[in-house]
C-alpha cells in the first residue's frame, strides 16, 4: 500500500492510493521495452507554444498515464504523438521508424466531448466500424469480423445492449462502446483521451482491467487523464506536463513533491502519509 495524500489550496482533499491487486499487473519489466521514442517534440498554436522539447520513452507492456493541469498539453501530447496536430519541432518514432507511417498499429479513442452522439448508429455497428482498417468500407463484412466485433463487446460487458442507439447510452456505455471499437482493430498501440471523465465506477473496473490485459499482451497503452486521484494507482508509467516535460518514469519515480509542485503551480501540495 502506498499513501499519498494531496491537499489543493481551493478544495481541500485527502486521497489514499491503494495499489491494485498483484493479479491485475501481469505486465512485468522483463517483457517492457521502449516501444515509441519521443524527441524534441514541440508544438504550437499559431504563435501560442502548448508544448515545447519533451523527451520520452512510452513503453509497450505498460499502461503510461499523461498527467498534468488543465491547459497543460496532455491532449495536445496525444495528438501530436498521432500526427492530428503539426508539431513545430521533434520526431515520434515507433520501433524506430516514424509513428506516422505505421498509424495502421494505432487504436485513438478520442474524449467524449469531440464525439458525435447523435449519429444514428447501433452499438453493433459503431464498434464494427473498427474493422473498416482490416476490412475496407466497401467490402461486406466477413465472418471472422463479425466474431472479433462480438468477443469485443462481450469483453466490455456490452453484448446485450448492441442493438442501441449509441446515443442513448449512458457515458459510461458510450466509453466502453468505444473500448470495444477500439479493441476490434487489433492493434499494437492504445491511445485514450480522458476515457475516465464523467463515467461509473463499474466502468472504470471493467477498463483498468482490460487495459492491464493488453498490457500483459505486451501491448502499448497511452491514456490521458487529469484525475490525480485514487486511479493513479493503476498507471505503471506517467509523463508528467506543464507545457513542457515536468517528468517521466515510473508512478513512483514521477509523483514526488517537487515533481508535482512543478507541475501544479504550488497549488498541489503532497504529503508522504
Ligand atoms: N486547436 C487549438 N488551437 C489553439 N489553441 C489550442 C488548441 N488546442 C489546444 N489549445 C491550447 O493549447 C494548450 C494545451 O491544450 P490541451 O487541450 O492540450 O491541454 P490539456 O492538458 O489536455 O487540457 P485539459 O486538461 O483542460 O483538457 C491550451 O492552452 C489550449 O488552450
Amino acid at each position: 500500500m502506498q499513501n499519498i495524500s494531496f491537499y489543493e489550496k481551493f478544495s481541500p482533499l485527502r486521497i489514499q492510493v491503494e495499489e491494485t491487486p498483484t493479479q491485475a499487473r501481469k505486465s512485468t519489466d522483463m517483457n517492457s521495452t521502449a516501444a515509441i521514442n519521443i524527441s524534441h517534440l514541440g508544438v504550437h498554436y499559431r504563435t501560442q507554444k502548448a508544448l515545447g522539447d519533451v523527451n520520452c520513452i512510452i513503453k509497450s507492456g505498460k499502461v503510461t498515464g499523461i498527467f498534468g493541469p488543465n491547459g497543460a498539453g496532455k491532449s495536445t501530447l496525444m495528438k501530436a504523438i498521432l500526427g492530428l496536430v503539426p508539431i513545430s519541432s521533434g520526431q515520434v518514432l515507433y520501433k524506430n521508424q516514424p509513428l506516422m507511417q505505421q498509424l495502421d498499429q494505432v487504436a485513438y479513442v478520442p474524449q467524449r466531448s469531440q464525439i458525435d452522439w447523435n449519429y444514428p448508429a447501433t452499438v453493433w455497428d459503431v464498434v464494427m466500424m473498427g474493422r473498416v482498417r482490416k476490412t475496407g468500407w466497401l467490402r461486406s463484412f466477413s465472418t471472422v469480423s463479425r466474431q472479433v466485433v462480438k468477443e469485443a463487446l462481450e469483453r466490455v460487458g456490452m453484448k446485450e445492449l448492441q442493438n442501441r442507439p449509441i446515443g442513448e447510452l449512458s457515458g459510461g456505455q458510450q466509453q466502453r462502446v468505444f473500448l470495444a471499437r477500439a479493441l476490434t482493430q487489433q492493434a499494437e498501440i492504445f491511445c485514450f483521451d480522458e476515457p475516465f471523465l464523467g463515467i461509473d465506477q463499474k466502468t472504470q473496473t471493467i477498463i483498468f482491467e482490460i487495459f492491464h490485459e493488453l498490457a500483459a499482451e505486451n501491448k502499448t497503452l497511452l491514456v490521458v487523464n487529469h484525475d490525480l486521484g485514487q486511479s493513479t494507482a493503476h498507471f505503471d508509467d506517467l509523463i508528467l506536463l506543464n507545457c513542457e516535460l515536468i517528468a517521466t518514469g515510473s508512478r513512483q519515480e514521477v509523483l514526488t513533491e517537487e515533481n508535482l509542485h512543478r507541475a501544479y503551480n504550488g497549488k498541489v501540495m503532497y504529503f508522504a502519509a
